[in-house]
């Protein structure tokens, strides 16, 4: 067997990206059929197909590389297959015609979130085991997740998977999962995530004339509790324009939705009062917050049943470890996971962010951290701008090719520690 050449590695990365798994229909079997076709060429690594669902439509694929040391604690890489949709009008290239510019530029939805790891992962385990005669033996098992369904919560593919029998099996002791691209030269990593919280506000109200001054209509109650969240959010936001936080360690709430009007043939009737509106926020909480402050600003201010409003609060996954403990892992010497990763890291001849940060968005591996197991969110994409869940989102050959040599190093330098 012989390593990827660029071209073969860049062909790879497009292929996977051209195969649709955006949400609301992704396309997983295609994908599965990709990934162990690929994993098939690579010498030890194994591969079973998983379901959680009873209709199996939501499949996983898990691939092993097998270690000498069965008694020692597994490495699990994990990435997720699916992608969020795309606004096709309003992308320069089609978002799944994985588009290769001139100058490097790779165009399509899921290049930065997050199909480009879990080919790197591969690449680079290729690529070690292409070496092996020069030395590559992993110690520790190594595992490569592709899970379905994180970008709608995860509750079907990891949240399924963490508790299964299956997992239990792997007896995993550390992950990596996803982070985001840098816009410079350091790489980033991610010790925690934001938990998200989908919030629901609904008033009701007398309905009336659209002349009419009154009080109490549905959208008057509606708007003065709009009025109070977007205080409480400019609280936050003021707190990362003062320099005081990073994006990532405030609570945000940002609405998404707004539903209210009574519908005609001609779009909406202007000269009524509706009964009912509605408008559905995304709040993102990080770990050291207290989500019964957030619950109480809720149930007292923002949707108040003494303004004729009702709420519904759907949290997408867990807050608390089964301790109790906010859901983090350390990145520090206190953590011989975060030293072996910095270090492989330098040894590849990589910069590393000083500090490490919460992630702003939301990943799987607060299913992994919630079950006592570290996990760091790493995407090796500097000098790129970030555009997950964004028009245009691409990433550079070049940038990718690195990624996959960070990768040899740390999959070698992860699998060969028999410290923790
Ligand atoms: C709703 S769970 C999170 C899904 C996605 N990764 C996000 O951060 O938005
Ligand atoms: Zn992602
Ligand atoms: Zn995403």
């Amino acid at each position: 067997m012989k390593k990827s050449s660029f071209q073969e590695s860049i062909n790879h990365l497009r292929a996977y990206l051209q195969i649709n798994t955006a949400h609301p229909h992704p396309d997983y079997s295609s994908a599965i059929s990709l990934l162990t076709n690929f994993a098939s060429s690579v010498p030890n690594l194994k591969a079973q197909t998983l379901h959680f669902t009873p209709n199996k439509t939501k499949p996983l694929l898990l691939l092993t590389l097998p270690g000498s040391n069965s008694s020692l604690t597994s490495i699990l890489l994990n990435s997720h297959i699916d992608s969020v949709p795309a606004e096709t009008s309003k992308w320069s290239h089609p978002p799944f015609s994985a588009h290769y510019a001139p100058d490097g530029k790779i165009f399509a939805r899921g290049a930065q979130d997050d199909k480009c790891i879990g080919i790197q992962y591969l690449e680079a385990i290729k690529n070690l085991a292409t070496n092996q005669e020069h030395g590559f033996k992993p110690v520790r098992t190594v595992h490569v997740s592709f899970v379905p369904d994180e970008e709608v919560g995860g509750f079907d593919g990891m949240a399924k998977f963490v508790e299964s029998n299956e997992f239990k099996e792997l007896n995993v002791g550390f992950v990596l999962d996803e982070g985001q691209a840098s816009p410079v030269e350091e790489y980033r990593v991610f010790y925690a995530d934001r938990s998200p919280w989908h919030v629901v506000i609904k008033a009701v109200g007398e309905p009336g004339h659209g002349a009419r001054m009154y009080d109490n209509s549905a959208l008057e109650n509606l708007m003065k509790s709009v009025e109070m969240i977007s205080k409480f959010r400019e609280s936050q936001f003021d707190m990362v324009k003062a320099g005081l936080a990073a994006n990532s360690e405030v609570i945000s709430v940002n609405p998404v939705y707004l539903k209210a009007g009574i519908a005609s043939t001609e779009g909406f009737v202007m000269n009524m009062q509706p009964s009912e509106a509605e408008a559905g926020f995304d709040v993102r909480m990080p770990p050291t917050a207290d989500p019964e402050l957030v619950r109480r600003k809720i149930s007292q201010e923002w949707a108040p049943a003494w303004r004729n409003m009702s709420y519904q609060i759907t949290e997408k996954g867990p807050l608390r470890d089964y301790m109790g403990k906010p859901l983090l892992t350390h990145p520090d010497e206190s953590n011989p996971w975060w030293s072996v990763l910095k270090q492989a890291i330098e040894a590849a001849g990589e910069k590393l962010n000083a500090k490490a940060e919460i992630l702003g968005s939301t990943t799987d591996a607060r299913f992994m951290r919630q079950m006592g197991i570290p996990a760091f969110g790493f995407s090796p994409m500097k000098n790129t701008p970030i555009l997950l869940h964004d028009h245009d989102e691409f990433l550079v050959d070049t940038v990718f090719m690195e990624g996959i040599k960070v990768y040899e190093s740390i999959i070698k330098s992860l699998s060969s520690y028999i410290g923790a």
